[in-house]
């Protein structure tokens, strides 16, 4: 039986996490869980999963809860967050919390000895050198949940780190792919949501139309795989049934196929190095899906990833400051204060901004975190 810690469960990858324990009662139990601000869902996961701890984002929230779960430690706030990370009775953290509020939980989770499963992106991409350095000292294992890592971890398995070429990350173009930059002038938030392979929170789903989903993931990879940038590749592929692939010195290839399902990657990580059936599961049929389709990536095209690359090979505190940018203008395009063109905009701008700080610590990184939202608001 593993213990799990869940944080975001009310989001997507949340419910789909809640999904496989369901699926797996004698394996797995919810122990502690964060939530946002939906309650009435915090409310549903309590009565099924009856975890003995649950935080939300708003103290309200957690003293209306506190009264109709008088068996359950009600918190809130960051701290909330935090103290549900590293609930004594959890083994494992599963983080998929949205934004860089998920670093600081993460951290504290190592540090008390927890096994990690990653989704929550921001973590590695703000301080991945913290991360990783605290994982190793603590000997803990970070075992990603993104369905290109999951890829491209269980392509690895059995094999030499000294004997890869290099990461071949698959891309679906997101909700834009087949329009020009001419033709992103006026888009909306609608169009901007209805990406064509995965249903996803409303956050991802932005990033992976301008593109920035796959550079968070290439500073992702580079951490969890402790490879330099010109070793990660990204490449378009519509279908999204490959979901990433290693090359080998040798030129062999290994990929990891399925249906675009979040579900496989997740139980994969509760489970490893194990697996289990997925009970709500569907098979891919190859011969349905019939042709697989790959595009060279244009980096002028999906200018976001350039900005990745670029913050990644900086180093320092680029890279948070090109995630709190890109956080806070996703969220102004989903309120509708600014177009789709102008996210990669202030990205940019917010990016040369920016002097460097070299190896940052923990507050540092927060401080610029804060800093660069400031700067975005500015801007509106
Ligand atoms: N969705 C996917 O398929 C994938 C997602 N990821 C990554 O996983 C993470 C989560 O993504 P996704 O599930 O799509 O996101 P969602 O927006 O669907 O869910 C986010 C979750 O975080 C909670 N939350 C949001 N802001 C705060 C906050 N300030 N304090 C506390 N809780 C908060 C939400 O609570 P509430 O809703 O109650 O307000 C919700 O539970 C992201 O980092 C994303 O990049 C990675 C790979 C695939
Ligand atoms: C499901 C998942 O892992 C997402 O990060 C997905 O990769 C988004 O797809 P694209 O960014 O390739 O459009
Ligand atoms: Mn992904």
């Amino acid at each position: 039986m593993k213990r799990i810690s869940l944080l975001g469960a009310t989001g997507s990858i949340g419910i789909q996490t809640l999904d496989v324990i369901r699926e797996h009662p004698e394996e797995f139990k919810l122990v502690s869980m964060s939530a946002g601000k939906n309650v009435e869902l915090t409310r549903k996961i309590i009565t099924e999963f009856l975890p003995e701890l649950v935080s939300v984002q708003e103290k309200d929230d957690a003293e209306r809860l506190k009264s109709d779960f008088p068996q359950v430690k009600i918190l809130y706030g960051q701290e909330g967050l935090e103290e549900a990370a590293v609930f004594h009775k959890a083994d494992i953290l599963v983080n998929a919390v949205l934004g860089s509020v998920g670093l600081g939980p993460t951290l504290g989770a190592i540090r008390s000895g927890k096994t990690i499963a990653i989704a929550n992106k921001e973590t590695l991409v703000t301080a991945g050198h913290i991360v990783m350095e605290e994982a190793k000292r603590h000997n803990v294992a970070i075992l990603p949940v993104d369905s290109e890592h999951s890829a491209i971890f269980q392509a690895l398995q059995g094999e030499r780190e000294k004997n890869i070429e290099r990461l071949i990350l698959t891309a679906s173009g997101g909700s834009f792919r087949d329009r020009t930059r001419e033709e992103l002038q006026g888009v909306t938030k609608a169009d901007a949501l209805n990406h064509p392979n995965w249903s996803m929170g409303a956050k991802i789903t932005v990033d992976s139309a301008t593109m920035m989903n796959k550079g968070l993931e290439v500073i992702e990879a580079h951490w969890l795989f402790s490879l330099p940038y010109d070793d990660i590749s990204v490449i378009l592929h519509r279908e999204s049934i490959i979901h990433s692939m290693v090359e080998f010195h040798d030129t062999s290839i290994m990929a990891q196929l399925g249906t675009p399902d979040m579900k496989v990657p997740i139980q994969y990580a509760l489970t490893y190095p194990d697996r289990l059936p997925l009970v709500s599961g569907k098979r891919l049929n190859l011969a349905e899906v019939g042709r697989l389709h790959f595009t060279e990536m244009d980096f002028a095209r999906f200018r976001c990833l350039k900005f990745a690359y670029d913050a990644g090979r900086a180093g320092g505190t680029l890279p948070a400051v090109m995630n709190a940018a890109n956080e806070a203008a996703v969220a102004a395009f989903l309120d509708d204060r600014i177009t789709f063109l102008q996210i990669e905009d202030l990205i940019e701008k917010s990016m040369e901004n920016h002097s460097i700080i070299e190896k940052p610590d923990l507050e540092t990184i927060q401080e610029v975190d804060k800093e660069t939202r400031r700067y975005v608001k500015s801007l509106l």
